[in-house]
């Protein structure tokens, strides 16, 4: 009898040591700022249901401590916390966090393009990127805000500014694009878009979008060939015209950034071969002046583990990469000539 309890007292001490050092490894605390708006609140949502976070904190200039209530209620274990607008409620937000999605900022209107959001939001992940670099400087950095190819440079250069920088932690999220590209292709061939996998290298906007269809091994060709690529490079403007007026896409935002933070936190904790397509700071076109560039990237529990280079491409992708480049080498001058005139 006691030999037995003993022996059962010791199955439940090693069961809970497995389960401590489980829990351990999963004590993760998530901060997303923005999360009143369009995107944040789904993406909230999102991440109260992955049991990889323990701890969310929803930061807002409005609205966040009614989001946060909200998806407070949901049985997951994480524990949510909402912060109002303020210097000192944005630091207790970011403190501990290990990463922070930034999805702060105002969306297009139908007409304008991501850089024509360059004058208010550049600022506003310029204080963000601020905060965090004090406030969370190891923490992995999703810039989601746009325009992407000048918002991460902004936040590196405020990192860089305050001796922090890590570029294995900033990441531009792009992985709207290859959600849009898998289900786009299937729709031109009738088959599940979970099997379709299609390459998007490049930037975040129009022409730097550069999908690789050839890398799939798929052959489309003349006008269908043009009407994928531009649908990839423009799927924004469709959602932008069809929500007329009332902001961008949100909610397949959302899940494209729970689905990058989801492969950040497989990462982190330890599970290999975990590849995204990631807009970060890039060897591959450096030689161009081209110092970010999105192509898939390993993750790692550092954050970028190796950046795959962009492969065997066509003549015609050759093309758009040529296109992409240029306009992508003006995007980042102009995220980092603005915050050095602007610290
Ligand atoms: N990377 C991508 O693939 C992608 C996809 C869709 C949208 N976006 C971009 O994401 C951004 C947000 O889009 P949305 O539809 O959620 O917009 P939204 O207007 O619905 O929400 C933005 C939120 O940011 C908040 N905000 C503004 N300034 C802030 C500050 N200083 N600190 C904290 N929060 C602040 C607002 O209060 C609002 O709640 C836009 O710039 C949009 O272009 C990027
Ligand atoms: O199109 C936009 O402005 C939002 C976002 O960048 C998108 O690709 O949907």
């Amino acid at each position: 009898m006691f030999a037995a309890r003993k022996a059962s007292q010791s199955v439940l001490g090693a069961v809970n040591r497995r389960a401590f050092s489980a829990s351990a490894a999963q004590l993760t605390k998530v901060a997303v700022l923005g999360a009143g708006g369009g995107i944040g609140q789904p993406l909230s949502l999102l991440l109260k249901l992955n049991p990889r976070v323990s701890e969310l904190a929803l930061y807002d200039i409005k609205g966040a401590p009614g989001v946060a209530a909200d998806v407070s209620h949901i049985n997951t274990k994480s524990v949510v916390k909402g912060y109002d607008a303020g210097a000192e409620s944005l630091k207790e937000a970011l403190t501990g966090a290990e990463i922070v999605l930034i999805p702060a900022g105002v969306p297009r209107k139908p007409g304008m393009t991501r850089d024509d959001l360059f004058n208010t939001n550049a600022s506003i992940v310029r204080e963000l990127a601020k905060a965090a670099a004090e406030a969370c400087p190891n923490a992995n950095m999703l810039i989601i805000s746009n325009p992407v190819n000048s918002t991460v440079p902004i936040t590196a250069e405020v990192f860089k500014s305050k001796g922090v920088y890590n570029p294995k932690r900033l990441f531009g999220v792009t992985t709207l694009d290859v959600v849009r590209a898998s289900r786009f292709i299937s729709q031109v061939k009738s088959t599940d878009p979970a099997n379709e996998s299609v390459t998007v290298v490049g930037g975040h906007s129009g022409a730097t979008i550069v999908p690789l269809l050839s890398q799939s091994g798929i052959e489309l060709k003349g006008e269908e060939l043009a009407a994928y690529i531009k649908r990839v490079q423009f799927g924004g403007d469709e959602v932008v015209q069809a929500k007329g007026g009332a902001g961008s896409a949100t909610l397949s935002m959302a899940m494209a950034g729970a689905r990058f933070a989801e492969s950040l936190l497989k990462a982190a904790q330890g599970e290999k071969g975990v590849i995204e397509p990631t807009f970060v700071e890039s060897p591959l076109y450096k030689d161009q002046g081209v110092t970010y560039f999105a192509s898939n990237v390993e993750l790692g529990k550092d954050g970028v583990e190796k950046i795959h280079p962009v492969g065997k491409v066509t003549a015609h992708e050759q093309e758009l990469l040529d296109v992409c480049l240029k306009d992508l080498k003006t995007n980042i001058e102009k995220g980092e000539k603005w915050v050095k005139e602007n610290p």
